[in-house]
């Protein structure tokens, strides 16, 4: 059976709803009767082979933003994709301008930034009419002039990809097994970081589970909501040009990688860095600071990471640190440099 009603991301509703405008095929979501938005509002049924639509009511159907424009007698519309460019002299008087917007909350300073590109001082009082598509604005799904004939338009030209916005926050994930070195690398790294006079958050694992995340175990379901929470944290903190810095264990690859595009839809690309630190099982065992090792082999932690619950290595962390015989300033400046260099 699947689960009754599911709550879809942003850029899953995007799917959804390129897929109500004839824009993309059928979006493959988990299994479910139901499908929310973000906001908890019904957006689809399934019955298990098709979907139905029920509404998608952040986005505005290309077919009625083109009655609309009639309405006001545009009678040939031109569009433009995304950012404007640089010599706006090359626009024609009055345009619509289709902001690629799937996947990015409403809210997102990213969004706003990119709205406010089009105000009319910057585009020498042109009448600009600004419409968020549930198009992603990193990898759009369709060529931009099928996006503008679907909204009634002809296309005038794009600026797709062209310098994507980057709020200069960044959140970097430290992942790896207890006893890694993560907590004493995370906590290397800020006080570098600070010294450099950046502001940063520190979301310590041990720590968040006392807070953020009080009351969760460590079933898949529980270590999930507790990384997805850390991920969801940072990604606020990057989007106003934070760092945050967290370091719970995240032993799967499936939620660090939705906390990576989580981050990077608030907070631009490349905003996100993956530090895997690669201490191998047996020296964290040696290590076993808080004897937790010891008790998992005894069988008193029923799921302890590494002996008795999974740990996916990560294949696409930014940075590798091995610990093995190295100093923790040499690991924070591994660190460091990964970061300076993005
Ligand atoms: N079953 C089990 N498995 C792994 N770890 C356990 C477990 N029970 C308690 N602990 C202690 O909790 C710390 C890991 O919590 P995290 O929030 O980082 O884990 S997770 O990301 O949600 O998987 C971890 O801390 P660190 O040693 O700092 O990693 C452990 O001290
Ligand atoms: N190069 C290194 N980097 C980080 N920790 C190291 C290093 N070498 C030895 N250690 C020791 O390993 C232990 C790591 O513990 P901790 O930072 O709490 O790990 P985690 O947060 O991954 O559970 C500490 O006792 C630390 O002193």
């Amino acid at each position: 059976m699947p689960t009754a009603r599911i709550r879809l991301s942003d850029a899953q509703v995007a799917e959804v709803a390129r897929y109500a405008f004839g824009l993309a095929g059928l979006p493959e979501l988990p299994p479910a009767e139901e499908y929310e938005d973000t906001q908890g509002v019904l957006v689809a049924t399934s019955d298990g082979e098709s979907l139905t639509v029920v509404e998608v009511p952040r986005w505005e159907a290309p077919a009625a933003v083109a009655a609309r424009l009639r309405e006001q007698g545009w009678t040939f519309p031109t569009a433009w994709v995304d950012a404007p460019p640089d010599d706006v002299s090359v626009l024609p008087e009055r345009l619509v301008v289709l902001l690629t917007a799937g996947g990015t909350p409403p809210d997102s300073a990213e969004l706003s930034a990119r709205a406010g590109a089009w105000n009319g001082a910057r585009t020498g009082g042109r009448e600009v009419v600004v419409v968020p598509v549930p198009l992603s604005p990193y990898f759009p799904e369709i060529p931009v002039a099928e996006l503008a004939a679907a909204y009634g338009a002809s296309l005038a030209g794009s600026g797709l990809g062209v310098s994507p916005h980057r709020t200069g926050g960044r959140v970097l994930l430290f992942t790896g097994l207890s006893g890694a070195g993560k907590s004493t690398i995370a906590a290397r790294v800020v006080e570098l970081l600070v010294e450099e006079g950046r502001t940063v958050t520190l979301l310590d694992g041990d720590e968040v589970r006392h807070h953020l995340s009080a009351g969760l175990g460590f079933s898949r379901a529980d270590r999930d909501t507790n990384v997805l929470r850390i991920g969801w944290v940072a990604a606020q903190i990057a989007k106003h040009g934070g760092i945050a810095v967290c370091a719970p264990i995240a032993p799967y690859a499936e939620v660090r990688d939705a906390v990576r595009r989580e981050v990077e839809t608030q907070a631009g690309p490349e905003s996100f860095v993956l530090v895997h630190v690669a201490t191998s099982l047996a020296d964290c065992e040696a290590r076993d600071r808080k004897g937790l090792y010891a008790k998992a082999r005894r069988g008193e932690i029923p799921t302890f990471t590494g002996i008795s619950d999974p740990y996916e290595v990560p294949t696409d962390a930014e940075v590798t640190v091995e610990t093995a015989g190295r100093s923790v300033d040499e690991c924070a400046r591994q660190v460091l440099e990964a970061l300076a260099g993005r």
